[in-house]
Protein backbone atom coordinates (compact mmCIF):
# COMPACT_ATOMS: atom_id res chain seq x y z
CA UNK A 1 0.00 0.00 0.00
CA UNK A 2 1.08 3.74 -0.95
CA UNK A 3 2.90 5.34 2.12
CA UNK A 4 1.32 8.43 1.79
CA UNK A 5 -1.86 6.71 1.87
CA UNK A 6 -1.57 4.45 5.40
CA UNK A 7 -1.58 7.82 7.72
CA UNK A 8 -5.24 8.55 5.99
CA UNK A 9 -6.62 5.03 7.01
CA UNK A 10 -7.33 3.48 10.29
CA UNK A 11 -4.51 1.31 11.75
CA UNK A 12 -7.00 -1.71 10.92
CA UNK A 13 -8.25 -0.90 7.53
CA UNK A 14 -4.59 -1.09 6.28
CA UNK A 15 -3.71 -4.26 7.75
CA UNK A 16 -7.11 -5.28 6.23
CA UNK A 17 -6.27 -3.65 2.93
CA UNK A 18 -2.50 -4.90 3.30
CA UNK A 19 -3.37 -8.47 4.31
CA UNK A 20 -3.32 -11.01 1.19
CA UNK A 21 -6.63 -13.29 0.28
CA UNK A 22 -6.99 -16.01 2.86
CA UNK A 23 -8.01 -19.81 1.79
CA UNK A 24 -8.96 -22.08 4.72
CA UNK A 25 -10.27 -25.84 5.42
CA UNK A 26 -13.50 -25.68 7.83
CA UNK A 27 -15.28 -28.42 9.92
CA UNK A 28 -17.76 -28.38 12.47
CA UNK A 29 -17.33 -29.55 15.95
CA UNK A 30 -20.09 -29.86 18.20
CA UNK A 31 -20.69 -31.43 21.81
CA UNK A 32 -18.24 -33.37 24.06
CA UNK A 33 -18.28 -36.60 22.24
CA UNK A 34 -15.33 -38.42 20.31
CA UNK A 35 -15.86 -36.11 16.78
CA UNK A 36 -12.89 -34.31 18.34
CA UNK A 37 -10.94 -37.28 17.43
CA UNK A 38 -12.06 -37.23 13.95
CA UNK A 39 -11.34 -33.58 13.83
CA UNK A 40 -7.51 -34.72 15.26
CA UNK A 41 -7.28 -36.93 12.22
CA UNK A 42 -8.39 -33.96 9.56
CA UNK A 43 -5.83 -32.11 10.85
CA UNK A 44 -3.26 -35.13 10.60
CA UNK A 45 -4.39 -36.21 6.98
CA UNK A 46 -4.28 -32.47 5.57
CA UNK A 47 -0.81 -32.15 7.32
CA UNK A 48 0.15 -35.53 5.47
CA UNK A 49 -0.75 -34.44 1.86
CA UNK A 50 1.09 -30.91 2.57
CA UNK A 51 -1.96 -28.97 2.51
CA UNK A 52 -0.95 -25.45 1.98
CA UNK A 53 -4.22 -23.75 4.23
CA UNK A 54 -4.60 -23.97 7.67
CA UNK A 55 -7.55 -26.23 9.14
CA UNK A 56 -10.55 -23.91 11.25
CA UNK A 57 -12.68 -25.68 13.75
CA UNK A 58 -16.10 -24.22 14.15
CA UNK A 59 -17.08 -25.58 17.84
CA UNK A 60 -20.13 -25.08 19.75
CA UNK A 61 -19.87 -23.12 23.19
CA UNK A 62 -20.36 -27.41 24.74
CA UNK A 63 -16.86 -28.20 23.36
CA UNK A 64 -14.55 -28.87 26.49
CA UNK A 65 -11.81 -26.75 26.76
CA UNK A 66 -9.70 -29.59 26.86
CA UNK A 67 -10.42 -30.91 23.22
CA UNK A 68 -10.38 -27.28 22.84
CA UNK A 69 -6.81 -27.70 23.50
CA UNK A 70 -5.72 -30.48 21.64
CA UNK A 71 -6.87 -29.42 18.40
CA UNK A 72 -5.07 -26.22 19.00
CA UNK A 73 -1.70 -28.32 19.61
CA UNK A 74 -2.51 -30.01 16.18
CA UNK A 75 -1.89 -26.65 14.57
CA UNK A 76 -6.06 -25.90 14.30
CA UNK A 77 -7.68 -22.46 14.66
CA UNK A 78 -10.27 -22.98 17.09
CA UNK A 79 -13.38 -20.56 16.28
CA UNK A 80 -16.46 -20.60 18.54
CA UNK A 81 -19.80 -20.07 17.28
CA UNK A 82 -23.24 -19.26 18.21
CA UNK A 83 -25.94 -22.37 17.68
CA UNK A 84 -28.08 -21.78 14.49
CA UNK A 85 -31.74 -23.44 15.41
CA UNK A 86 -34.26 -23.69 13.49
CA UNK A 87 -37.54 -22.17 14.46
CA UNK A 88 -39.16 -23.15 17.49
CA UNK A 89 -41.48 -26.37 17.22
CA UNK A 90 -40.06 -26.66 13.39
CA UNK A 91 -37.88 -29.28 14.34
CA UNK A 92 -40.10 -32.27 14.58
CA UNK A 93 -39.50 -32.14 10.51
CA UNK A 94 -35.52 -32.87 10.69
CA UNK A 95 -34.07 -36.24 11.98
CA UNK A 96 -33.25 -35.45 15.67
CA UNK A 97 -29.15 -36.70 14.95
CA UNK A 98 -29.19 -34.18 12.63
CA UNK A 99 -30.91 -30.59 13.93
CA UNK A 100 -27.39 -29.94 15.46
CA UNK A 101 -26.12 -29.79 11.85
CA UNK A 102 -27.87 -26.16 10.66
CA UNK A 103 -25.01 -25.03 13.39
CA UNK A 104 -22.46 -25.71 10.05
CA UNK A 105 -23.81 -22.25 8.41
CA UNK A 106 -22.07 -19.84 11.01
CA UNK A 107 -19.17 -20.93 8.52
CA UNK A 108 -20.32 -17.96 6.00
CA UNK A 109 -19.42 -16.03 8.85
CA UNK A 110 -16.28 -16.25 8.63
CA UNK A 111 -15.60 -13.28 6.34
CA UNK A 112 -11.39 -13.11 7.16
CA UNK A 113 -11.49 -15.79 4.63
CA UNK A 114 -11.89 -15.42 0.90
CA UNK A 115 -12.40 -19.18 0.61
CA UNK A 116 -12.94 -22.05 2.32
CA UNK A 117 -13.30 -26.01 2.24
CA UNK A 118 -15.35 -27.85 4.66
CA UNK A 119 -14.94 -31.10 5.42
CA UNK A 120 -16.72 -33.08 8.08
CA UNK A 121 -14.82 -34.49 11.03
CA UNK A 122 -15.87 -38.10 9.84
CA UNK A 123 -13.69 -37.22 6.98
CA UNK A 124 -10.42 -37.92 6.33
CA UNK A 125 -8.04 -36.64 3.21
CA UNK A 126 -5.29 -38.72 1.81
CA UNK A 127 -4.26 -37.07 -0.86
CA UNK A 128 -3.61 -33.07 -1.80
CA UNK A 129 -7.15 -31.30 -2.58
CA UNK A 130 -5.57 -27.65 -2.58
CA UNK A 131 -6.55 -27.66 -6.35
CA UNK A 132 -10.02 -26.80 -5.02
CA UNK A 133 -9.57 -23.44 -3.99
CA UNK A 134 -8.88 -22.14 -7.25
CA UNK A 135 -12.30 -23.17 -8.65
CA UNK A 136 -14.03 -20.23 -10.69
CA UNK A 137 -15.89 -18.42 -8.33
CA UNK A 138 -19.55 -17.72 -7.68
CA UNK A 139 -20.53 -21.40 -7.63
CA UNK A 140 -21.09 -24.23 -4.83
CA UNK A 141 -19.01 -26.75 -5.49
CA UNK A 142 -19.92 -30.39 -3.37
CA UNK A 143 -20.17 -33.98 -4.68
CA UNK A 144 -23.62 -35.75 -5.52
CA UNK A 145 -25.24 -37.59 -3.05
CA UNK A 146 -26.00 -40.81 -2.99
CA UNK A 147 -29.96 -42.08 -2.36
CA UNK A 148 -29.78 -45.94 -1.37
CA UNK A 149 -29.27 -45.80 1.71
CA UNK A 150 -32.00 -46.93 4.22
CA UNK A 151 -31.66 -42.97 5.64
CA UNK A 152 -33.23 -42.07 2.50
CA UNK A 153 -36.38 -44.54 3.02
CA UNK A 154 -39.08 -41.49 3.66
CA UNK A 155 -38.39 -40.19 -0.56
CA UNK A 156 -40.28 -41.17 -2.92
CA UNK A 157 -36.83 -41.72 -5.53
CA UNK A 158 -35.81 -44.09 -2.53
CA UNK A 159 -39.04 -45.96 -2.68
CA UNK A 160 -39.27 -46.61 -6.26
CA UNK A 161 -35.44 -47.39 -6.38
CA UNK A 162 -34.09 -43.98 -8.60
CA UNK A 163 -30.95 -42.92 -7.66
CA UNK A 164 -28.78 -40.05 -8.95
CA UNK A 165 -25.48 -41.77 -9.03
CA UNK A 166 -27.16 -44.50 -11.80
CA UNK A 167 -30.58 -42.33 -13.33
CA UNK A 168 -30.30 -45.02 -16.03
CA UNK A 169 -30.98 -48.14 -13.56
CA UNK A 170 -34.85 -46.94 -12.55
CA UNK A 171 -35.18 -44.66 -15.01
CA UNK A 172 -37.67 -41.29 -13.05
CA UNK A 173 -41.38 -41.92 -13.97
CA UNK A 174 -42.06 -38.34 -14.57
CA UNK A 175 -45.73 -38.69 -16.24
CA UNK A 176 -46.73 -39.70 -12.75
CA UNK A 177 -43.87 -37.93 -10.62
CA UNK A 178 -43.40 -34.60 -12.57
CA UNK A 179 -39.91 -33.68 -12.86
CA UNK A 180 -37.06 -36.26 -11.07
CA UNK A 181 -35.12 -34.33 -8.41
CA UNK A 182 -32.68 -31.65 -8.93
CA UNK A 183 -28.76 -32.77 -8.58
CA UNK A 184 -28.14 -33.75 -4.66
CA UNK A 185 -25.38 -32.84 -2.93
CA UNK A 186 -23.42 -34.33 0.20
CA UNK A 187 -22.93 -31.68 2.60
CA UNK A 188 -20.28 -33.46 4.28
CA UNK A 189 -18.04 -31.83 1.88
CA UNK A 190 -18.53 -28.31 -0.23
CA UNK A 191 -16.16 -25.20 -1.26
CA UNK A 192 -17.62 -21.68 -0.26
CA UNK A 193 -17.06 -18.39 0.11
CA UNK A 194 -17.88 -16.76 2.98
CA UNK A 195 -19.46 -13.36 3.33
CA UNK A 196 -21.79 -11.86 5.75
CA UNK A 197 -24.53 -10.96 3.36
CA UNK A 198 -25.02 -14.78 2.10
CA UNK A 199 -24.40 -15.48 5.96
CA UNK A 200 -27.42 -13.35 6.57
CA UNK A 201 -29.48 -14.24 3.85
CA UNK A 202 -29.01 -17.98 4.67
CA UNK A 203 -30.34 -17.49 8.51
CA UNK A 204 -33.24 -15.42 7.20
CA UNK A 205 -34.27 -17.57 4.89
CA UNK A 206 -34.03 -20.49 7.59
CA UNK A 207 -36.56 -18.58 10.05
CA UNK A 208 -39.20 -19.07 7.35
CA UNK A 209 -38.40 -22.85 6.05
CA UNK A 210 -39.73 -25.46 7.82
CA UNK A 211 -36.95 -28.23 8.61
CA UNK A 212 -37.01 -31.61 6.53
CA UNK A 213 -35.45 -34.72 7.39
CA UNK A 214 -32.05 -33.96 6.14
CA UNK A 215 -31.85 -30.63 8.21
CA UNK A 216 -28.99 -28.28 7.16
CA UNK A 217 -28.35 -30.64 4.01
CA UNK A 218 -31.55 -30.59 2.13
CA UNK A 219 -31.60 -26.88 3.21
CA UNK A 220 -28.02 -26.25 1.72
CA UNK A 221 -29.30 -27.96 -1.40
CA UNK A 222 -32.52 -25.37 -1.44
CA UNK A 223 -30.40 -22.47 -0.81
CA UNK A 224 -27.94 -23.49 -3.58
CA UNK A 225 -29.92 -25.13 -6.00
CA UNK A 226 -29.34 -22.70 -8.93
CA UNK A 227 -24.96 -21.62 -8.17
CA UNK A 228 -24.50 -25.94 -7.48
CA UNK A 229 -21.85 -27.49 -9.70
CA UNK A 230 -21.27 -31.47 -9.21
CA UNK A 231 -17.86 -32.00 -8.65
CA UNK A 232 -16.24 -36.26 -8.84
CA UNK A 233 -16.81 -38.51 -5.82
CA UNK A 234 -13.02 -38.74 -5.47
CA UNK A 235 -13.13 -35.23 -3.59
CA UNK A 236 -15.95 -36.99 -1.18
CA UNK A 237 -16.39 -40.87 -1.07
CA UNK A 238 -19.70 -41.35 1.13
CA UNK A 239 -18.91 -44.80 1.95
CA UNK A 240 -21.81 -46.68 0.60
CA UNK A 241 -20.64 -45.41 -2.77
CA UNK A 242 -18.85 -48.78 -2.82
CA UNK A 243 -21.37 -51.19 -2.04
CA UNK A 244 -24.18 -49.47 -3.43
CA UNK A 245 -22.41 -48.02 -6.58
CA UNK A 246 -19.09 -49.53 -7.39
CA UNK A 247 -19.07 -49.38 -10.87
CA UNK A 248 -18.41 -45.44 -9.95
CA UNK A 249 -15.77 -45.90 -7.69
CA UNK A 250 -12.42 -45.74 -8.91
CA UNK A 251 -10.64 -46.39 -5.08
CA UNK A 252 -7.03 -45.25 -6.49
CA UNK A 253 -8.05 -42.01 -8.06
CA UNK A 254 -10.01 -41.52 -4.29
CA UNK A 255 -8.45 -38.37 -2.47
CA UNK A 256 -11.29 -37.87 0.12
CA UNK A 257 -13.20 -40.81 2.47
CA UNK A 258 -16.73 -39.79 3.99
CA UNK A 259 -16.70 -42.13 6.71
CA UNK A 260 -21.08 -41.08 6.99
CA UNK A 261 -22.29 -44.43 6.34
CA UNK A 262 -23.04 -47.07 9.48
CA UNK A 263 -19.59 -48.24 10.06
CA UNK A 264 -17.07 -47.03 12.10
CA UNK A 265 -15.00 -44.28 10.99
CA UNK A 266 -11.72 -42.05 13.08
CA UNK A 267 -14.02 -40.07 14.93
CA UNK A 268 -15.15 -43.53 16.31
CA UNK A 269 -19.03 -42.90 16.40
CA UNK A 270 -20.80 -46.38 17.27
CA UNK A 271 -22.85 -47.97 14.53
CA UNK A 272 -25.92 -46.81 14.42
O1 LIG B 1 -22.53 -34.71 17.88
C1 LIG B 1 -22.06 -34.26 16.82
C2 LIG B 1 -22.70 -34.43 15.56
C3 LIG B 1 -22.10 -33.91 14.43
N1 LIG B 1 -20.93 -33.22 14.53
C4 LIG B 1 -20.30 -32.61 13.35
O2 LIG B 1 -21.26 -32.57 12.28
C5 LIG B 1 -20.77 -33.37 11.19
C6 LIG B 1 -21.94 -34.04 10.49
O3 LIG B 1 -22.55 -34.99 11.35
P1 LIG B 1 -22.41 -36.55 10.99
O4 LIG B 1 -20.98 -36.85 10.65
O5 LIG B 1 -23.02 -37.33 12.07
O6 LIG B 1 -23.26 -36.68 9.66
P2 LIG B 1 -23.07 -37.85 8.59
O7 LIG B 1 -22.20 -37.28 7.51
O8 LIG B 1 -22.43 -39.02 9.30
O9 LIG B 1 -24.46 -38.07 8.21
C7 LIG B 1 -19.79 -34.33 11.87
O10 LIG B 1 -18.91 -34.92 10.94
C8 LIG B 1 -19.10 -33.40 12.84
O11 LIG B 1 -18.22 -32.54 12.13
C9 LIG B 1 -20.29 -33.05 15.77
O12 LIG B 1 -19.23 -32.45 15.84
N2 LIG B 1 -20.88 -33.56 16.88
O1 LIG C 1 -27.36 -33.19 8.68
C1 LIG C 1 -27.52 -34.02 7.57
C2 LIG C 1 -26.25 -34.77 7.22
O2 LIG C 1 -26.40 -35.25 5.92
C3 LIG C 1 -25.31 -35.92 5.32
O3 LIG C 1 -25.18 -37.22 5.82
C4 LIG C 1 -26.12 -38.17 5.38
C5 LIG C 1 -26.14 -38.27 3.87
O4 LIG C 1 -24.82 -38.49 3.41
C6 LIG C 1 -27.03 -39.43 3.42
O5 LIG C 1 -26.93 -39.56 2.01
C7 LIG C 1 -26.60 -40.73 4.03
O6 LIG C 1 -27.48 -41.75 3.64
C8 LIG C 1 -26.64 -40.60 5.53
O7 LIG C 1 -26.19 -41.83 6.11
C9 LIG C 1 -25.74 -39.50 5.99
O8 LIG C 1 -25.87 -39.38 7.40
C10 LIG C 1 -23.99 -35.18 5.50
O9 LIG C 1 -22.90 -36.09 5.26
C11 LIG C 1 -23.81 -34.63 6.90
O10 LIG C 1 -22.69 -33.73 6.88
C12 LIG C 1 -25.04 -33.84 7.30
O11 LIG C 1 -25.18 -32.75 6.42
Amino acid sequence: MAPELAGKMTAKAAVAAAKPATKAYVTFLAGAGDYWMGVVGLAKGLRKVGSAYPLVVAVLPDVPELHRKILVSQGCIVREIAPVYPPENHTQFAMAYYVINYSKLRIWEFVEYERMVYLDADIQVFDNIDELFDLPKGHFYAVMDCFCEKTWSHTPQYQIGYCQQCPDKVTWPAAEMGPPPALYFNAGMFVHEPSMATAKALLDTLRVTPTTPFAEQDFLNMFFREQYKPIPLVYNLVLAMLWRHPENVQLEKVKVVHYCAAVRGPHSRPVV
